[in-house]
This record gives C-alpha cells, structure tokens and sequence, in this order.
C-alpha cells in the first residue's frame, strides 16, 4: 500500500495552476489573485477633514475663546479650493479636502455650531483631525500580493485603488458524480436495498468550501460504459471531476470497470482508514479525476486529504489542505498499525489549549458521528496507542 503523502505528491506533481482570467471585481470575490495589485495614486488622494466641524488657521485660536467669520461651508466632495483667509474659518465635513490657508480642524462639539460667526471655546496644535494624503497607502506601494484569497477587506482594498477587474485564478468547476444502483436523489422514495445519495451533495458543498464551483452533483448507475460516457460529456468543462464508490473489491464495483480498459485512472490502496481505496487520472491527459471511495465518511476524508489540496493548489495556493492544530487527547486512542487514521473528533479550546475527543462512531459509513464532528485526529501509520492527555494533530474541519 502507497502511504497517504506518496499519493498526495503524485497527485500535486501532475497539476497545473489554472490559467488566470480577468473578472470585474464583484465576480472575482473568493477566487485567488493572480497578479499583485498596486496603488496608483496615494490613499487618500487628498488631505481631508477627519471630523465635522471647522477648517481654521490653528495661529487663529491662540486666545480663546475665538471669535471667527465663516466664508463658507467644504462638504465632502466639494473641491474645496476656496482659501480660507487669517482669522476666517470654514465649515467643513468629514471628508472634505482640506482648503487652502486652513491648517487645523476644529470638531464642531467644540465650538457653537455657528454658521455666519463661530465661537471656538477649545483650541488645538495644527494638523489636528486632518487625515494626510497618503497616510493609508503611498501610490506605487503592493496593497494585495498575487496569491490573496479575496475575501471582502481585499475586495474593498481593490476597490479602494480604483481597480474595476482582477486578474484572478478562476474557480476550479468541478463535476461531482456518484456512482451506485443503489443511489435515490434525495426526496425520492426508497424501495428496500435503496439509499438516498449523500455524497454528490456533501462533494459538492466541500468543493464550494475550497472556493470550486460545483458544475453539478448527481449520481450514475452500475454500468461501466455509461459511466465513461458520463465522465467524457462532463470533460468539455470541468476542470476537475470527483466520482465516488465502485472503486474497490466488488464485482460490481463500477467506476474500476470504467477504466480497466484505459490506463488513464491508477488505482491504489492508500495505508490510510478510512479512505483505503483511491484512484487517480487525468481524462484526456489533462482532466484531474479523483475516484474516491463509496462509503460516506471515506469519501469525506478522502476529500480533504486529496481534494482539497489539489484545489487549492489548482487556485494557486499552498496545497496545504485543512488547518492543523495540537490538542491534547481526551481519552485514550488505538489506531491500527502501518495505516494512517483519521477519528472523527470533538474538538474544544479553552484555557488557551486545544483538548480533542474522539466520535464513539467510527465507521466509514455513519454520518451520525461526521455530521457532529470539528475536528479529524490525524493518526500517523507508526501510532497504534496514544494515553491520555497526550498531544495529537487534529484538522479542523469547516462547520
Ligand atoms: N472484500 C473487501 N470489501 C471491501 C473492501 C476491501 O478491501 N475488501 N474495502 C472496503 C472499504 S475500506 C471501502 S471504503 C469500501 C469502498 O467501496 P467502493 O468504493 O467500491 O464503494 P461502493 O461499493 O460503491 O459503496 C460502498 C458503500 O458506500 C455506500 N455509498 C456509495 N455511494 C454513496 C452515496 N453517493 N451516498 C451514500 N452512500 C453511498 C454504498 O451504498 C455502500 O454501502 O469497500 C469496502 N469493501
Ligand atoms: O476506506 Mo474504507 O473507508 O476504510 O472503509
Ligand atoms: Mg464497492
């Protein structure tokens, strides 16, 4: 058996970052930067009031309280060329470029809110209140380096230096298809021996979660030959495709008979439970495919294991997978020899520490035990007892 990294390697080596496009900014949310963005000009353009209240000479309010004319009102997006003669003031709003002449702003709480005449009752050193251009960001300076995820502060940050579209790595449009007789949609009736399919739609969440955009989520039957026409039609646009079950020892075992024609998909049993039974290809010598097992909870961790590096990495990210943390054991664990175990696991921090309990359900097929977990306690295939209160790594998975 080829241990879990053997396999991850294989596959990263025989990836390629998707090609950037370029969106317009609202359609480029969540993808991955392509290209480092840079300031054209200084932010903000222009020095500007930080308060409400009035621009003055600060020499102007050496005696208090000052008595001072008002030539006139600076509201934001004024142009506010309007000079501001000695021992004149001028409102202004927050905002507003700083007039000529003017050195200081004064908060309107500080004076009488007079509009022809004000009372200023408390003075201030010059440049108080008064944001400088540039002091956010000097033009020419990287605000986003190429490999931000952009999430909305970076989107704004774009936004904020006047970009109208990114260049971007795309979302990676993923086909996700589970195979079975077995399988209902959903809603469906069941007759004896049947099941609703969980994986398509839990796939297909998980691949939305690694910022993919799920190009759909169905399942196919046991027939081989329909299955390869079935992974052929969705080539003409998936960039990665996902199928699950058929990929181990059953006679019936369908996605295996798909490909025991063409070498395009290795099969492998990977030193890992669950997840043992994996395969892997590229469709047309270009498509990555991920045959990943049946059984819910493999198919699951399989995902994150495999998948989910890859799509991070066909975004142009570090394939570095689910976060990792240290958490302290709860109870004692056993894991099987020579095969790296993955427990489903409450994780908890408080105290500033990391504590983990496993699921009691272990098996690869209960949801019950999946469905409530936050963590995955990594196991690595050379532990077979872990006591009590030591430390273990867990994957925090999203909830
Ligand atoms: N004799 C052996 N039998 C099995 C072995 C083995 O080494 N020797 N491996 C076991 C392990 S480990 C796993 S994992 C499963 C994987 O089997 P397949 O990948 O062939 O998956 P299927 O046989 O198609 O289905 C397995 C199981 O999962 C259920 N399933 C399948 N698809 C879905 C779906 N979309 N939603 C919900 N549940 C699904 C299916 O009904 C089966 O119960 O093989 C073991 N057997
Ligand atoms: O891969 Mo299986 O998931 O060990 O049950
Ligand atoms: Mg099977």
């Amino acid at each position: 058996m080829r241990r879990v990294s053997e396999h991850l390697s294989e596959i990263l080596s025989r990836l390629t970052p998707l090609p950037p496009v370029r969106l317009p900014l609202l359609e480029a949310a969540g993808t991955v930067l392509a290209e480092p963005v840079t300031a054209p000009v200084d932010l903000p353009p222009f020095d500007n009031s930080a308060m409400d209240g009035y621009a003055v000479r600060a020499a102007d309010l050496e005696a208090l309280p000052a008595v001072l004319p008002v030539t006139g009102d600076v509201p934001a997006g004024d142009l506010g060329r309007a000079v501001i003669p000695p021992g004149r003031a001028a409102r202004i709003m927050t905002g507003a470029p700083l007039p000529p002449g003017a050195d200081t702003v004064i908060p309107v709480e500080w004076t009488d809110g007079g509009a022809e005449v004000v009372r200023i009752t408390r003075g201030a050193p010059e440049g108080n209140y008064i944001r400088r251009a540039g002091e956010d960001v000097r033009a020419g300076a990287v605000v986003l380096p190429a490999g931000t995820r952009l999430g909305a502060a970076q989107l704004g940050m774009a936004a904020a230096v006047g970009r109208p579209d990114l260049l971007v790595r795309p979302r990676p449009r993923v086909a996700v298809l589970s195979t079975g007789d077995e399988l209902r949609d959903p809603g469906d009736p069941l007759e004896h021996g049947q099941i609703w399919d969980s994986n398509s739609f839990m796939l297909a969440t998980a691949v939305r979660e690694a910022g993919g955009e799920p190009l759909r989520q169905s399942f196919l039957g046991d027939n081989p030959k329909k299955v390869r026409e079935a992974l052929q039609a969705e080539l003409a646009r998936a960039d990665a495709i996902i199928t699950t079950g058929g990929v181990s020892m059953g006679v019936y075992d369908v996605v295996k008979a798909a490909f025991s024609g063409g070498g395009e998909v290795d099969f492998h049993k990977v030193a890992m439970r669950p997840g043992k039974p994996q395969g892997f290809g590229l469709l047309d010598g270009r498509c990555p495919i991920f045959t990943l097992p049946g059984n819910p909870v493999s198919a699951y961790v399989s995902f994150q294991v495999f998948v989910l590096p890859a799509l991070q990495y066909l975004q142009g990210l570090e394939p570095t997978g689910l976060p990792r943390v240290k958490a302290r054991s709860a109870s004692t664990l056993s894991s099987p020899s020579g095969l790296q175990h993955y427990l489903r696991a409450d994780l908890t921090f408080a105290d500033d520490a990391y504590t983990v309990r496993p699921a009691s359900a272990q098996g690869s097929h209960q949801m019950a035990a999946l469905a409530e977990a936050n963590g995955l306690i990594t196991l690595p295939p050379d532990v077979t007892e872990v006591p009590e209160g030591a430390f273990v790594e867990v994957l925090k998975l999203q909830s």
